[in-house]
């Protein structure tokens, strides 16, 4: 009966016939059909006439000309034959009472009219309601989901907040621990320097093994203040030394190193000077001991306290003939402090090294050699005669340092942190080295070569 139109998403659409009501509060608009022109449309077929395009209920003279001419033309054109048939007054009459009926179902059809009109208003204002409501349920649902994340991006804030305030405190701590530290170190520093005398010497070798000489043989190579110094300084050089594969520790003069210098250990006798040496020591030779590449305390003569803790402190020792290593500090009231102890007890094991240091036990190489402290005796007739000596501990060394830069700081590596490294932590440097020579030269070099492993 009705060809509605909502232009309000409720899926109607629009009929396209006469007359109709636009509510733009709503938002939509209706478009009736009226009976008459149902009615003409019923008559004429399908056929559309050109006056179906009335926005109101036709007027009163549009619908007499509707039911009797078929068109719209000037209002009241009577058809004139039948006047002239049955007389004027009759005629007119006749079509006066016609109007008055036709009036009074124009007035009946707009009644009508009006009444659908609301009804479909009511149903258009109940479907717009429903679909508020379901708009309303959809924003509330998005309004809770988003009042969730809200809640979840919150807590999750806090969460990083309090990380964040750990994190800062735990870094404000290290950095003050740092600063402290290197507040010490400068200290330290500038005590030892205090205590002049002897040299620690480098040469870096093209074979790319390096000598390093204990280098103050009128106190028996004893450590003074400025070549703690010394020592800490060539363990950067070396740290920085990217073709090195190998490094020879040695005393100068035919004896390896009779341990600090005891004047200087008089003179800073004091507990907090003692701390801050030992503390400047232990980083240096744990540096030493982490170097990628292969080292060697080449050990002539007597290596006595902290000198045999710096024979620890290398990868390997040999010791010439009639050498010893003796950990003298039990009578020296002391014990290790340059960490000789703890790196002891992994090179002999805690049996040795109680035995070692509860006894102040003067190993030679024949003990040295069972205990598992040396690796290696010189054995050429001009054992520990100075240059020989070196000359040996350098070929013994050679089958270590033979190869690629790359592949034996890579070993030296995995060494390392397989000692010193919680298994995992160990693994994933182990991954991160095999990553640095896994498809490089040496090893397509070796792939290419067809290597056979006899
Ligand atoms: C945490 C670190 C703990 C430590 O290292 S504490 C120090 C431990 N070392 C020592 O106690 C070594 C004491 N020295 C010795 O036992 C003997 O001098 C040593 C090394 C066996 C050599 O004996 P000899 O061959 O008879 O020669 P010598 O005694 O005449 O010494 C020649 C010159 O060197 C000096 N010397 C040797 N070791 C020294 C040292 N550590 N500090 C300072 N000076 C030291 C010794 O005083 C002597 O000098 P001078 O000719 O008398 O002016």
């Amino acid at each position: 009966m009705w060809n509605g139109a909502f232009g309000n998403g409720s899926g109607l659409r629009s009929g396209g016939g006469g007359g109709g009501g636009y509510v733009p509060a709503q938002g939509w608009e209706f478009v009736p059909c009226s009976r008459v022109e149902r009615e003409r449309e019923r008559g004429r077929g399908k056929s559309r006439s050109p006056l179906r395009t009335f926005s109101s209920p036709p007027t009163v003279t549009q619908f007499y000309e509707q039911s009797h001419c078929g068109t719209v033309g000037s209002s009241l054109e009577l058809p004139r034959g039948r006047v002239r048939a049955h007389g004027p007054g009759t005629h007119h009459s006749r079509l006066k009472k016609k109007f008055e009926g036709l009036k009074k179902r124009h007035g009946q059809d707009k009644e009508e009219w009006i009444r659908e009109k609301e009804i479909l208003l009511r149903q258009v204002a109940e479907i717009q309601g429903g679909e508020n409501r379901r708009i309303l349920l959809d924003l509330k649902t998005v309004v809770e989901e988003v009042q969730l994340e809200v809640k979840r991006e919150e807590s999750k804030r806090s969460e990083l907040q309090l990380q964040h305030t750990k994190d800062t405190g735990a870094w404000e701590l290290e950095r003050a621990e740092l600063k402290c530290r290197i507040a010490q170190e400068k200290e330290i520093r500038e005590k030892l320097q205090a205590f002049p005398g002897g040299s620690i010497d480098l040469v870096k070798q093209e074979s790319g093994i390096a000598v390093l000489t204990v280098n103050n043989p009128a106190r028996m190579n004893a450590f003074s203040g400025s070549m703690m110094v010394e020592l800490e300084e060539r363990m950067s050089q070396l740290e920085e030394w990217t073709e090195g594969k190998g490094l020879i520790i040695q005393g100068a003069a035919g004896t390896f190193c009779s341990g600090s210098d005891l004047n200087a250990v008089r003179a800073i006798s004091n507990p907090q000077d003692g701390m801050k040496m030992c503390m400047f020591m232990q980083n240096a030779l744990t540096r030493l001991l982490r170097l990628p590449l292969f080292s060697v305390a080449l050990v002539e003569g007597s290596a006595l306290g902290g000198g045999a803790e710096l024979t620890t402190a290398c990868d390997f020792r040999l010791m010439a003939p009639g050498s010893v290593i003796q950990f003298v500090h039990k009578h020296m009231g002391l014990v290790p402090g340059w960490g000789g102890a703890a790196r002891l007890v992994r090179i002999v094991g805690s049996q040795n090294a109680l035995k070692m240091l509860g006894n102040a036990l003067n190993v030679d190489p024949e003990m040295g050699l069972q205990i598992g402290l040396a690796d290696g005796v010189l054995e050429g007739p001009l054992a520990g005669s100075g240059a020989n000596a070196l000359l040996e501990a350098e070929q013994w060394l050679g089958c270590y340092t033979k190869g690629p830069s790359p592949v034996i700081r890579a070993i030296k590596k995995v060494v390392v942190s397989g000692r010193e490294l919680p298994l995992e932590a160990a693994l994933r440097t182990e991954r991160d080295v095999f990553g640095t020579v896994w498809g490089g030269p040496a090893n397509l070099q070796a792939l290419a070569s067809k290597a056979k492993h006899k």
